[in-house]
């Protein structure tokens, strides 16, 4: 049976991408009993005698799924922080993080807005950045308003399914439309007064670009720790998995157990005091959620 990927998904019917060729198909009624229903990114196979009366007949096993927007098979997500309007917020950083790892997704992030600093600026945003670095976390510079700047993003995309991640107005948008030209998605001029634009990105398509595949909608809109088990926190931190076989104790929360690897490597300056302040305010967080159950 030949197979494809799904595109797009929109009133009830898939768009599936084979070989250069898309067909329109319906889920085979059996999904619905199985209360199973493709999803974009989804591979498949399919039947079809011509390209707009295609069934879906059985669906791959997925590496990870999202919920917003409805997306499955992500490789990586572009994780936008601009350094002006909004501000940079390491919290915020780290927060995005977490979810990003939770879903298994490789996280790489773009500092947007670059044009807005002076060069002192500059240079203290990307002292501060680099920590992310050492980590292992891979960073782009970027300003859409000098396009030279940004490509240096599209050896990145090629061969990859990749979501663009990040708070509202941070330059999502208009990355999108540089990336590519032809797309026009709507880009929203901050509203002053409240120092945020709104939301203006709907349906969920993969667009071809740079021969790799982009989510032409933004994920991870929702942050909250909903459904996090507090030992499972830590393992988003990847700096404290390495320093976690130092732990004297094997389920170390790494908060006020003794002989803690992740606290000596704190004092010894391997593990950035932010990064820890947002971790224990997360599992603040995460125990507080649970506790209302
Ligand atoms: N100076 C500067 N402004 C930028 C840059 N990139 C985007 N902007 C502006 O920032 C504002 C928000 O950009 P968008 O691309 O709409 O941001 P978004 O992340 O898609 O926002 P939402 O749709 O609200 O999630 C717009 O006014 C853009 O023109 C940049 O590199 N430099
Ligand atoms: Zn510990």
């Amino acid at each position: 049976m030949p197979n494809g990927l799904i595109m797009k998904a929109l009133a009830g019917y898939y768009y599936v991408y084979d070989k250069g060729t898309i067909i329109q198909c319906r889920a085979r009624g059996v999904f619905r009993k199985q209360k199973r229903s493709p999803l974009v990114g989804d591979h498949v196979e399919y039947q079809a005698e011509n390209t707009t009366d295609g069934y879906i007949m059985d669906i791959q096993e997925r590496s990870n799924e999202l919920v917003r927007p409805p997306i499955a098979n992500v490789d990586q997500a572009f994780l936008l922080f601009s350094v002006k309007e909004p501000d940079f917020s390491a919290a915020l950083l780290d927060r995005f993080l977490v979810h990003i790892e939770r879903q298994e997704i490789l996280p790489i992030i773009i500092v947007t807005k670059m044009d807005l600093l002076t060069d002192d600026e500059k240079e203290t945003i990307q002292s501060f950045v680099s920590l992310y670095e050492k980590i292992g976390y891979q960073v782009r510079y970027t300003s859409s308003k000098v396009e030279l700047d940004f490509s240096e993003l599209t050896p990145l995309i090629k061969d990859k399914v990749t979501v663009i991640a990040g708070q509202s107005g941070v330059g999502k948008s208009s990355l999108l439309n540089l990336l590519k030209p032809g797309m026009n998605l709507e880009t929203n001029e901050i509203s002053s007064h409240l120092g945020r634009g709104k939301h203006t990105t709907r349906h969920v398509e993969l667009i071809e670009i740079e021969q790799g595949l982009i989510a032409d909608t933004p994920g991870f809109s929702s942050l909250d720790f909903e459904q996090m088990e507090q030992e499972d926190l830590r393992f988003y931190f990847p700096e404290f998995v390495e320093a976690m076989d130092e732990c004297k104790f094997r389920g170390c929360l790494h908060d006020k157990e003794p002989g803690c690897g992740v606290k000596r490597g704190l004092e010894e300056g391997e593990i950035q005091q932010s990064r820890y302040t947002n971790y224990l305010q997360f599992l603040e967080e995460v125990k507080s959620q649970k506790r209302r159950y």
